[in-house]
This record gives structure tokens, sequence and C-alpha cells, in this order.
């Protein structure tokens, strides 16, 4: 049984449209995992299943050690997740969106302010906690919704393409962040199509039309190419 995330002979179709096609990787604790693939790949479509916002009739998905068929709470309440889309109240303050994030996650409310005020300082946000999040620019956004990720001490943490949108200081700020945060023994599967944001140390998954075509360490896999032009000769892409 592995504490990271596991998965196996995932497949999902809309209507006749296969959108993933017998999808099998798994992510070790302590491990950052690049999850590339270009435009319609079908990212989403394996983040929505891993978060159950879709339930696939075929295939696992083990969180922590727990099957998301047979024990979604459990599984999904070891799972941290920054949507593409911001999902923060903007007219509440960033602390108030991370206490309602707290009890959603059924946290005990003597643990909540000490949580909060942890998680805010992971990310350097402290000092911002009592601004509405309207009034923070998109950077300081993504960061109070990676603080509010972490909340309740997920083992797994996902994110769904969370540079989409930030310049390049904030996108750099977050993706050094998340390397961190792997470095610390969290599990984390990051996707996206930018190959920029991948380091020659990360695991890598590389999604093309549904299907898994590589797996390995992305310095391994680029050999003596770039990233890119690797991710271009594998695609027919440019990332
Ligand atoms: N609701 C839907 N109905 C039908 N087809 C869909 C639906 N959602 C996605 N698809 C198709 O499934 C495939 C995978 O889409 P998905 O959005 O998962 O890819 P993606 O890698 O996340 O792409 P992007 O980076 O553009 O978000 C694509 O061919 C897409 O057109």
């Amino acid at each position: 049984m592995t504490t990271g995330l596991t998965v196996n002979n995932l497949s999902f179709h809309y209507g006749a449209k296969q959108a993933l096609d017998n999808v099998a990787f798994d992510v070790a604790p302590g491990t950052f995992c690049a999850l590339l693939g270009p435009n319609g790949a079908g990212k989403s479509t394996l983040i929505a299943l891993l978060t159950r916002l879709l339930v696939a009739p075929q295939g696992e998905i083990t969180v922590a050690g727990h099957d998301m068929r047979r024990e979604p709470r459990r599984a999904l309440g070891k799972l941290g997740v920054v949507f593409q889309q911001s999902t923060l109240d903007l007219n509440l303050s960033v602390r108030q969106n991370l206490a309602y994030f707290a009890a959603l996650q059924g946290l005990p409310k003597s643990e909540v302010p000490g949580r909060i005020d942890a998680a805010l300082d992971q990310l350097d946000m402290r000092h911002r906690a009592e601004e509405k999040a309207r009034d923070l620019n998109g950077g300081h956004r993504r960061r109070t919704e990676l603080a509010r990720s972490l909340i309740h001490d997920p083992h797994v943490l996902l994110l769904d393409e969370p540079t989409v949108g930030l310049d390049a200081a904030s996108r750099q700020g977050i993706t050094d962040h998340v390397h961190e945060l792997a470095r610390t023994g969290l599990c984390v599967l990051w996707t996206t199509h930018l190959t920029d944001e991948v380091r020659d140390g990360d695991a890598l998954v590389v999604l093309h039309k549904g299907q898994i075509i590589h797996r390995g360490t992305a310095g391994a896999a680029r050999g003596d190419q770039s990233l890119s032009d690797w991710f271009l000769t594998r695609t027919g892409e440019t990332a």
C-alpha cells in the first residue's frame, strides 16, 4: 500500500468521445510529478476524476492508501486541491476563506485559528490575512488558495494548471513553493502544458490524446534536448 497517489487502468468517455484511455501512474510521497499534456490531452478530466467531480466506470484511484470508489470520504480527506479557476469568495477576507474551508473539512473549531496561521505562514501570507480576497493580485490569490489546500494536512496535493493567468514573477514563486512542499514530503501532482515549470529532477507523466505516452524523470526524458523540443518531437505540439 502506498501513501501517495496511484492511478490504475483509468478510462473515461464523454458520450462517444474517449477522453482518457487506460491511464496508469503513481506518485510517491516527497515527489513533484508534472503531468504534462497539450490542450485537450485529458488533464482536466483526470483532475475531475481524482477529485470525484466525475466518476469513471472503470479503473482505480488510491489516495494515501484509500480507494476512491470504496472509501471516497477518506480518500478526499487526504487530498488538497488547487483548481484551475479560482474558487475564492472575493467578498471574504483571506482568513475567512480559509475558515470556511476548514469548517467544510470538519476540522475541530479549537484547531482552526492555529492551522490557518500555520498555512498562511507557509505561503508568507499571514500579514494579508484580514484583507478581502478581491483586493489581492492574482499571485496572492493563488497563494491563498494554496494555503487553503494545505489546511487539513493532505498527503496528496493536486494542482490543475495553477499558474494560468499569473505574471512571470508570481508563476515562478508558486512553482518554487510547490517544489519546496514536495521536498518536505508531500506528494504533488501538477498539471501543465508549460515545460518551463518542470525541473530535471521532477517525475514526469506525459498525457497525449487521452493516453500516457511517457513516464520517467524529466531530465532523463529530455537528455541533451530542451524539454520543450523533446515534448514537440513526442507530441507534435509546442509547450
Ligand atoms: N464535457 C465534455 N463533453 C465532451 N467532450 C469533452 C468534454 N470535456 C472535455 N471533452 C473532450 O475531452 C478531451 C479531454 O479534455 P480535457 O479538458 O480533459 O483536456 P485538457 O488536457 O484539460 O485540455 P486543456 O488544457 O485545454 O484544459 C478533449 O478532446 C475535450 O474536447
